[in-house]
């Protein structure tokens, strides 16, 4: 048996961790064979919810837990953690933006990334699920200072799925047919689902799909896709947003033959701004990921990676006190 791994997760009794913990608990995201020591953090005032998340977890005798440690202190929760997925946030409402939550959520952020900074494993794996994603990693990220800012990512993968299913309905074929699919820049309506590379089957997308369609209902579609199961639903989207943490870090630790987004400090690649935590093609080997270079970027294309470029450096200019 292979050495336990410590997991924290936040926002342990909410709605996408009770998707979650079970689904990391069972095996889902690092395998069969890997034991794992479950770290859960949350509020004071959530405590007793907590807890019976925990009695339920023992209940499922799962075989992989070694540990469940359940706590209301950051240094405890990422304690020699070696993932930490950061989910605890307050969710949108109707008629809200993910950016609306900025001046809510970004004190949390910047708080966690000081306990992750002073606590986790010096191979820390963070991703923020926590909304907007993208610039909340930055402050946690920035609040780090002794951890590598490639070890702070923010969650598309869901976009990314979004869009796989969108496509693989609309060309009558299976989601595993379809290859590099592309979210580019911000966990937000100003997302760009880009099919510019994206193959079904070996044959382009564009010859399959209209351009009318791909305009005007799959990017619209995609970049809505959250505001539309919070109509349906009366509540933010969890088991899939669960299923795409699992997805995103299961890839960047055992690694994957498939193109993924995933939000990453940009390193200028493809133009964007250096820093900002910004959605790329990417390959997941050896536990790490590359950004998926020298593809041809159309004007269509750029404008809309330097709109959701532009959203992002707003976002990040109006924390800009909480980046250290
Ligand atoms: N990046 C993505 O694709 C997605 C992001 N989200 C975001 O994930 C976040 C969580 O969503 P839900 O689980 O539905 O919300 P929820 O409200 O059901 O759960 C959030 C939990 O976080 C806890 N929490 C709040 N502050 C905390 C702190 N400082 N430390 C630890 N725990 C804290 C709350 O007590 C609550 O139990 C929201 O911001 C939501 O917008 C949701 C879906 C997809
Ligand atoms: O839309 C929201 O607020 C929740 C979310 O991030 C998503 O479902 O993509």
């Amino acid at each position: 048996m292979k050495d336990p791994v410590r997991i924290a997760i936040t926002g342990g009794a909410g709605q996408i961790s009770y998707s979650l913990i079970f689904r990391i608990a069972a095996g889902d995201m690092l395998g069969p064979d890997q034991p794992v020591i479950l770290q859960l953090l949350e509020i004071p005032q959530a405590m007793d919810a907590l807890n019976g998340v925990v009695m339920e977890v023992n209940d499922c005798a799962f075989p992989l837990v070694q540990d469940i440690v359940a706590t209301d202190d950051p240094n405890v929760a990422f304690k020699d953690a070696d993932f930490a997925l950061l989910v605890g946030a307050r969710p949108r409402g109707p008629g809200m933006e993910r950016k609306d939550l900025l001046e809510a959520n970004a004190a949390i952020f910047s708080v966690q990334g000081k306990a992750l900074n002073d606590n986790a494993s010096r191979n820390v794996r963070v991703l923020v699920v926590g909304n907007p994603a993208n610039t909340n990693a930055l402050i946690a990220s920035c609040n780090a200072p002794d951890l590598n800012p490639r070890q702070f990512t923010a969650m598309t993968r869901l976009d990314h799925n979004r869009a796989l299913t969108q496509l693989a309905q609309k060309t009558g074929k299976r989601v595993t047919d379809v290859d590099s699919m592309i979210i580019w820049g911000n966990h937000s309506a100003t997302q760009y689902p880009d099919l510019a590379h994206t193959k079904v089957a070996g044959k382009p997308a564009f010859d399959l799909v209209e351009r009318d369609w791909y305009e005007n209902d799959f990017i619209p579609t995609v970049q809505q896709r959250g505001a539309a199961i919070i109509k349906a639903r009366g509540a933010s989207s969890a088991a899939s947003a669960a299923s795409s943490a699992i997805d995103h870090m299961r890839d960047w630790a055992l690694g994957t033959d498939q193109v993924v987004s995933m939000a990453i400090p940009s390193d200028g690649s493809y133009g964007i701004a250096e820093g900002i935590i910004y959605s790329y093609p990417v390959r997941c080997q050896n536990g790490d990921y590359e950004i998926v270079q020298g593809l041809e970027i159309d004007e269509f294309s750029r404008a809309k990676m330097k709109a959701t470029e532009d959203e992002l450096r707003e976002e990040r200019a109006a924390v800009e006190h909480l980046l250290g």
